[in-house]
C-alpha cells in the first residue's frame, strides 16, 4: 500500500482512504467513483427500511467491493446489521478494504478474494442482502445470484451499460440480457424494465421471484431494489409481470401486452403502420409507495450528504408509483406536431381536467405518464397553443 499516495474522503459517517488516481476507470488501482455517492446513500436508506421491516439482525454481502465503501458504509451507519462480507478479486482492493474497515473502528466485517460468482454460490442462502455493483454489466452474475439468494432477501442491483439497456444498439442487450431493446424517449424506462424482467426471468429456474421496491435511472446507471421471494406457484405467478412494449414510430402510439409467448399486435391500432416490439421486460410495478415513503422519512435518521438530490428522487419516485407503463415527452410529441410546446404546468392542470392521471416521472423533466391516449395528448397540445 506504500507505493500509492493516499487520497481521503468522507461520506455520511464513513472515513475511507484509496489510492489518488486521475481519471474514473477500471484501470484506477482501487476502484472509487464520487459520482455513485447518491447511489451509496439510498442503498442505506433502502436497506435500513429492509431492516426495520424484516425486524431482525441482517448479513450483508458487497460482492464488488472496490476501496469497500459500500460494506463498511453498511457496518458504520446502518442500524441492525450483524456481519458484512466484502468481496472482491483483486488483492489490492482487498488491501484497502481491510485498511478501511480498520479506520472507521469496526467488527465483524470480512474481506474475501473471490470470483464474484462463486463467492455467491460457496455463501449461498447466508445473506439478507445481496449488493450487486460491477463494472457495466451485472448479467453474468446473476445466476449465481439467483442460486445464492436466500427468501425474503433483498437483492440491489447496478447496470452502467445503459446504452445496452437503452438499445443504442440491440445486440449487446439481447447478447447480455436476452431482451430486444427500442430507443424511445422513454429508453430509459424500458431499460429498467428489461433489467428487471432478465432478473426476474433468471431467478425464476429457482423457484424464486421478486417484488421491485424501488428504481432508478441517474446519469450513468440503473440501480434495482428488490425484494427476493420464493415459492414455485407464486414465481409462476410473478412471472405474469413478464411481457412487451409495442411502440409506433409514426403517430407514438405505445401498448404493453404480457405474456413471454403470447400474440403480439403487430399493426397500430391508432394509425395503421408496423408496431416495433421491445422485450421480454417487466411490465410490473416499478416503484414501491410504502417502501419509498420509508426511505424517505428514514433520511431523518441518517447522514447523507447528497439528501437534497436524493430526495428529489425518492420524491419523484414516490409519485410514479401505480403510474402507467411509459411516458410522453412533451417536445417529442410537439415535434411530430410541428407546433411550440406549451408550458408544462398547463399541459398537467389539461391532462387532469379531462379526467385522466398525469404524473411527472425521474426519468425525464419532460415526461408526462398518464392513461390519456396519443390522440387525447395531441388534442391537448393542440388546445394551449
Ligand atoms: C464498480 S467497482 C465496485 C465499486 C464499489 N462497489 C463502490 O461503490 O465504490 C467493481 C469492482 O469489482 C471487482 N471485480 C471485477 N470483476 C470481478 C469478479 N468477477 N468478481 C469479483 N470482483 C470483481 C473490481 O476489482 C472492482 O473493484
Ligand atoms: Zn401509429
Amino acid at each position: 500500500m506504500d507505493e500509492y499516495k493516499i487520497k481521503h474522503i468522507e461520506e455520511g459517517l464513513t472515513q475511507i482512504e484509496f489510492p489518488e488516481f486521475d481519471k474514473i476507470s477500471s484501470d484506477a488501482p482501487v476502484f472509487y467513483n464520487p459520482h455513485m455517492e447518491m447511489n451509496r446513500d439510498l442503498s442505506i436508506l433502502a436497506i435500513q427500511v429492509f431492516q426495520k421491516q424484516e425486524d431482525r439482525e441482517i448479513n450483508i454481502c458487497d460482492l464488488f467491493g472496490g476501496s469497500g465503501i459500500r460494506g463498511v458504509r453498511y457496518k458504520n451507519e446502518i442500524d441492525g446489521v450483524g456481519e458484512v462480507s466484502i468481496n472482491d478479486i483483486s488483492e489490492t482492493a482487498n488491501q484497502f478494504e481491510r485498511h478501511n474497515i480498520e479506520l472507521n473502528n469496526l467488527d465483524d466485517v470480512e474481506v474475501y478474494q473471490h470470483d464474484a460468482s462463486m463467492f455467491l454460490r460457496m455463501k449461498r442462502g447466508e445473506f439478507d442482502v445481496i449488493d450487486i455493483d460491477p463494472f457495466g454489466t451485472p448479467s453474468p452474475f446473476m445466476d449465481s445470484a439467483g442460486y445464492g439468494a436466500r427468501r425474503n432477501s433483498l437483492l440491489c442491483v447496478t447496470a452502467t451499460d445503459t446504452s445496452a439497456l437503452c438499445g443504442t444498439y440491440q445486440e449487446p442487450c439481447i447478447r447480455k440480457y436476452n431482451s430486444k431493446p427500442y430507443k424511445s424517449e422513454y429508453c430509459h424506462e424500458t431499460g429498467i424494465r428489461i433489467l428487471a424482467g432478465f432478473v426476474a426471468l433468471t431467478l425464476s429456474k429457482y423457484a424464486k421471484y421478486i417484488e421491485v421496491k424501488m428504481s432508478h435511472s441517474t446519469e450513468h446507471y440503473m440501480r434495482l431494489y428488490l425484494e427476493i421471494k420464493k415459492g414455485s406457484k407464486r414465481t409462476d405467478e410473478s412471472l405474469k409481470n413478464i411481457g412487451y412494449i409495442s411502440h409506433c414510430k409514426n403517430c407514438l402510439h405505445r401498448q404493453v401486452s404480457n405474456g413471454l409467448a403470447s400474440p403480439i399486435e403487430e399493426i397500430c391500432p391508432v394509425c395503421g403502420e408496423k408496431l416495433v416490439h421491445a422485450g421480454p421486460l417487466w411490465i410490473g410495478a416499478i416503484q414501491d409507495a410504502d417502501f419509498i415513503e420509508k426511505m424517505i422519512d428514514e433520511t431523518n435518521h441518517k447522514k447523507i450528504n447528497t439528501e437534497k438530490d436524493a430526495l428529489k428522487l425518492m420524491n419523484a419516485c414516490l409519485l410514479e408509483a401505480g403510474a402507467p407503463a411509459t411516458f410522453y415527452d412533451v417536445h417529442t410529441v410537439c415535434k411530430s406536431l410541428k407546433i411550440s410546446a406549451p408550458k408544462l404546468d398547463l399541459i398537467f392542470d389539461e391532462i387532469k381536467n379531462q379526467g385522466f392521471i398525469a404524473i411527472k416521472t425521474h426519468f425525464n423533466p419532460l415526461g408526462i405518464k398518464t392513461d390519456a391516449t396519443i390522440k387525447d395528448i395531441e388534442k391537448i397540445l393542440i388546445s394551449l397553443q
